[in-house]
């Protein structure tokens, strides 16, 4: 590949705290949890990648342009110098296409210390765009109703991959369903990010080419040799008061379905990174997270690279995870295609960045939507789907998955 060669040059600003504000109403790209933002602007670069080495194809190309570049960064910390956005699909026969995405400008902000990146191509001028903050556009309201799976459809998928895991042909399977809306002309999607930001500061906000949501898994950070995971799968309902929230919690952890749902997904998550790391520690047992819609069991791992991975070949090693396809994976991604009647785009796949080094941070796709170039916004939620499953509990399972992104654009 023949890449076009870039110039970056960081620099220190003052701090800017309405990262979203900066963005681009159409194209937004964030990347956002708690005080640590990255907001990019314009497009200095973008890679389209596809099929089933879309992410190694990915992570080549990467090297490529990194080499090619002229990074100036006297500030060298996570998320400063060259970096590019990406969401990749989650199945190989998608019709979504992956993509890195380098902007013209970034702004990121980490603990009050703000910096702003700029991109260009090496040869020609730098680009002169200000930092100006865009007041937010009209308010809309969007009905998301369901797409090509109705409820009824779910509660019967769900049937079927219960009788397929009893028929011993595969132990866990996670089905999703879809909802759909559109959103009126000039819309400003970043009304959206910026609900899912303040409603749900604990998870990752992100918007990369058209997919925006709010995820609660972080699938690898690389930082400095150092790697972490989350990893998610079994879930709860909030309580409504404080004692019967703490039941719920309680109820999730000692619960044997959410326990077997959950510990698919951590071995197929250990199983991935140990090649590439040499030690990895995991939480002895997974602890509750609570988010403001739902409890979660999760295990968090910590572990050290021992063979020079950069962030775009792990996810390439750990995509798909337990949480998100099942187990095994393949027989999982077989009756998913089987069951599931549409194609699930970039949800469930990593959505993240990555900075010349390899380190970058990557989230699973999941409560999020995409919204088309027409406006067109499609959801998805999904669950993982084990021997004691049912399907009432799971399609309400999903509707609370649904609820940051319903919420949020209505
Ligand atoms: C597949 C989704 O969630 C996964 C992550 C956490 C908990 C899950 C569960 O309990 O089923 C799923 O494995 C989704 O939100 O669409």
């Amino acid at each position: 590949m023949n890449v076009q060669a870039l110039t970056v040059e960081t620099t220190a600003i003052s701090d800017i705290r309405q990262l979203i504000l900066l963005l681009d109403r159409q194209e937004p790209l964030l990347w956002m949890r708690r005080t640590q933002g990255l907001a990019g602007i314009g497009t200095a670069l973008r890679l389209e990648f596809g099929g089933e080495t879309r992410m190694t194809d990915a992570a080549l190309a990467w090297r490529e342009v990194v080499a090619a570049a002229t990074i100036t960064d006297p500030l060298a910390r996570t998320g400063t110098g060259l970096l590019a956005f990406g969401a990749f699909a989650f199945d190989a026969s998608s019709a979504q296409k992956s993509v890195l995405i380098v902007p013209r400008l970034i702004v990121g902000r980490e603990d009050g210390q703000c910096w702003v990146t700029r991109i260009w191509e090496t040869g020609t001028e730098p680009p002169e765009i200000p930092l100006t903050l865009h007041p937010l556009g009209a308010e809309y309201r969007l009905s998301l109703l369901p797409g090509a799976m109705t409820a009824e459809a779910y509660r019967d998928a769900v049937a079927e991959a219960v009788r397929r895991i009893a028929a011993r042909d595969v132990s866990k399977i996670v089905l999703a369903r879809d909802l759909v809306g559109h959103l009126p002309a000039e819309s400003d999607a970043r009304r959206a990010l910026t609900q899912l930001a303040l409603g749900y500061p604990d998870c990752w906000t992100f918007a990369v080419d058209g997919l925006i949501g709010s995820s609660p898994e972080t699938l690898i950070r690389a930082s400095q040799g150092e790697v972490n995971a989350r990893v998610l799968a079994g879930t709860m309902s909030r309580g409504a008061d404080a004692e019967s929230d703490a039941e719920a919690a309680l109820t999730l952890a000692t619960s044997s379905k959410d326990g077997d749902e959950h510990e698919f997904a951590v071995q197929s998550v250990v199983a991935s990174l140990r090649p590439h790391t040499s030690h990895l520690t995991a939480s002895e047992v997974p602890f509750t997270l609570k988010l403001p819609n739902l409890w979660h069991l999760a295990t968090d791992l910590e572990g050290t690279l021992s063979d020079g991975s950069t962030s775009l070949d792990l996810i390439a090693a750990l995509h798909p995870t337990a949480a998100v396809a099942g187990t095994p994976t393949d027989t999982a991604l077989a009756v998913i295609r089987e069951l599931e009647p549409f194609d699930r785009g970039r949800y469930a796949g990593p959505v993240g960045w990555v900075g010349a080094d390899g380190d970058g941070e990557w989230a699973i796709a999941l409560r999020c939507a995409q919204i088309s170039p027409t406006g067109d916004v499609t959801a998805y939620a999904g669950c993982g789907i084990v021997l004691d499953s049912e399907p009432d509990r799971e399609l309400a399972e999903t509707r609370m998955k649904f609820r940051p992104v319903v919420e949020a654009f209505g």
